[in-house]
């Protein structure tokens, strides 16, 4: 027989040693997903890094719905948004804030963004040996690859004495964006045949900057360009020390294994559709239900399609409206609404308002259906216009999710560098045995 025919029958058979039932999981106090029953977060550390405040609780405890705030050091990140006096360099003064504490000064940013900027350059031949001999088919998991070849770049890999982790971690930093566009240029060119562009990084621009400027044939962006995806890169820095992909940081490095490692770990993480990956599946999913209704789809055909998706019998079948819904956040995700914001100048600017309008009469529909539907309010979260964003300034969307990563990096940075610090144990959390303890049957009698 087919040995897939017998893999199959085993994995049949096996249902009936295996199963776990849902109920036992109440049954026996474990809080599935780390949640409690109110859908808030169990409390697994404490940290200062950044605040994601998405509920407030009344006098007898209850959870109340609020819209959404994020700090970044006790800071809104709206007001370091709607400030006066834009430098261009607010994600280099977001990574300051998060790893160190307090907002720089002009002298102490530019000498922060001299350190990234010495870092900029690849070690010889790691782009001809590692990016374009080797081109990865998805970007997230080259990016992987290339965290963890870079540990062979390092003359100490295993320090993971704090000070130590704040160089190495920032030094990775200052690659990625490298890292992440000659991956995308390996990739294009070896699996649809485009041409090869390399165009190395500017000591003197930014990290958007050098983003934007990388991806074009040119070379050339505006200066609005560079402010949105200054804006962008900003908005992922940091979500706190729940989020999976920092949690999932926090779990590995507490093993004391290398930063390399517990940063590949994180990309692992944010890859996930449900998490920083969603930021792809929104911009498929969108692309689709416009080639499904048109541009100029009514309300009511937004709403049937939402209902499909519910009841995978739309495209992607998983049942997820992505782009919707948070652990946290109930009202709004203030990131949505940043962006929101953003998009719509933008959009107008480059001829682009019927999507954009789209995307927003979508967003109200899905809210409202959505909500209906589940019994509690759902918001959009960050990547329903992340995408939206990204494809306003040309980008492609192999690059969604490890611009996601780029950004992201100093959190995850800031989280370990506090975890070491502060808490340094081991997580190992318990799982309780539920099956039977059984006698073993010699093999002729089974
Ligand atoms: C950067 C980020 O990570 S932002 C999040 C990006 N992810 C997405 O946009 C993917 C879509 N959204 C989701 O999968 C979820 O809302 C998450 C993972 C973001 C948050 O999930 P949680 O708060 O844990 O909610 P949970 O997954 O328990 O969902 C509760 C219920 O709502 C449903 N639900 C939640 N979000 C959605 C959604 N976007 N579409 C359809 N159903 C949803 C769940 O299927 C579940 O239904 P059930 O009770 O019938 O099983
Ligand atoms: O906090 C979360 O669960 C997910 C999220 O929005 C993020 O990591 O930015």
């Amino acid at each position: 027989m087919d040995k897939n025919i017998y893999l199959a029958q085993f994995y049949g058979k096996s249902q009936n040693y295996t199963q776990i039932p849902r109920d036992w999981f109440p049954k026996f106090g474990v809080k599935r997903g780390l949640r409690n029953e109110d859908h808030t977060g169990v409390l697994v550390g404490l940290t200062r890094v950044a605040d994601v405040v998405g509920y407030k609780r009344d006098a007898e405890g209850n959870k109340i719905d609020c819209d959404g705030i994020l700090y970044y050091r006790g800071i809104d990140v709206r007001t370091l948004i709607e400030r006066e006096d834009y430098h261009g360099f607010l994600y280099e003064e977001a990574c300051f804030l998060l790893l160190f504490g307090y907002l720089p000064t002009r002298e102490e940013l530019d000498a922060f963004c001299k350190v990234l900027q010495s870092g900029y350059d690849l070690p010889d031949e790691f782009l001809e040996m590692n990016l374009l001999r080797l081109p990865g088919k998805n970007l997230m998991n080259k990016l992987q690859h290339a965290l963890i070849t870079l540990y062979n770049y390092d003359p100490d890999p295993d320090n993971i004495d704090v000070y130590q982790t704040l160089r190495k971690g920032l030094n990775i930093m200052s690659k990625l964006p490298s890292i992440a566009v000659y991956a995308y240029m390996s990739k294009v060119h070896y699996y649809n045949r485009q041409s090869l562009v390399i165009h190395y990084p500017r000591k003197d621009y930014s990290t958007a900057q050098n983003i934007l400027s990388m991806l074009r044939l040119d070379g050339r962006f505006t200066e609005e360009e560079a402010h949105l995806l200054d804006i962008l890169l900003f908005l992922h820095a940091d979500h706190g020390g729940g989020t999976n992909s920092t949690f999932a940081n926090l779990v590995v490095s507490s093993t004391n294994t290398d930063i390399y490692s517990a940063m590949a770990a994180s990309v692992a993480a944010l890859k996930g559709p449900r998490h920083g990956g969603a930021n792809v599946k929104v911009s498929i999913m969108m692309e689709r239900i416009i080639d499904a209704i048109g541009i100029k789809a009514t309300d009511a055909q937004m709403e049937d399609v939402v209902h499909k998706i519910l009841q995978k019998k739309f495209k992607n079948h998983s049942g997820l409206v992505y782009g919707f819904g948070h652990a946290v956040y109930t009202l709004s995700d203030p990131r949505a609404e940043i962006m929101r914001h953003f998009c719509g100048i933008v959009a107008k600017e480059k001829g682009m308002d019927e999507i954009y309008n789209f995307y927003r009469r979508f967003e109200k529909v899905a809210i409202k259906t959505l909500s209906e539907a589940k019994g509690t309010h759902m918001c959009s979260n960050v990547d329903y216009y992340s995408g939206f964003a990204y494809q306003l300034l040309g980008i492609p969307r192999d690059l969604y999710t490890p611009l996601f990563v780029i950004s992201r990096f100093v959190g995850w940075l800031a989280h370990n560098i506090e975890h070491k610090q502060y808490d340094d144990r081991i997580v190992r959390p318990a799982a309780k045995y539920v099956g039977e303890i059984r006698e073993y049957i010699p093999m002729e009698d089974r």
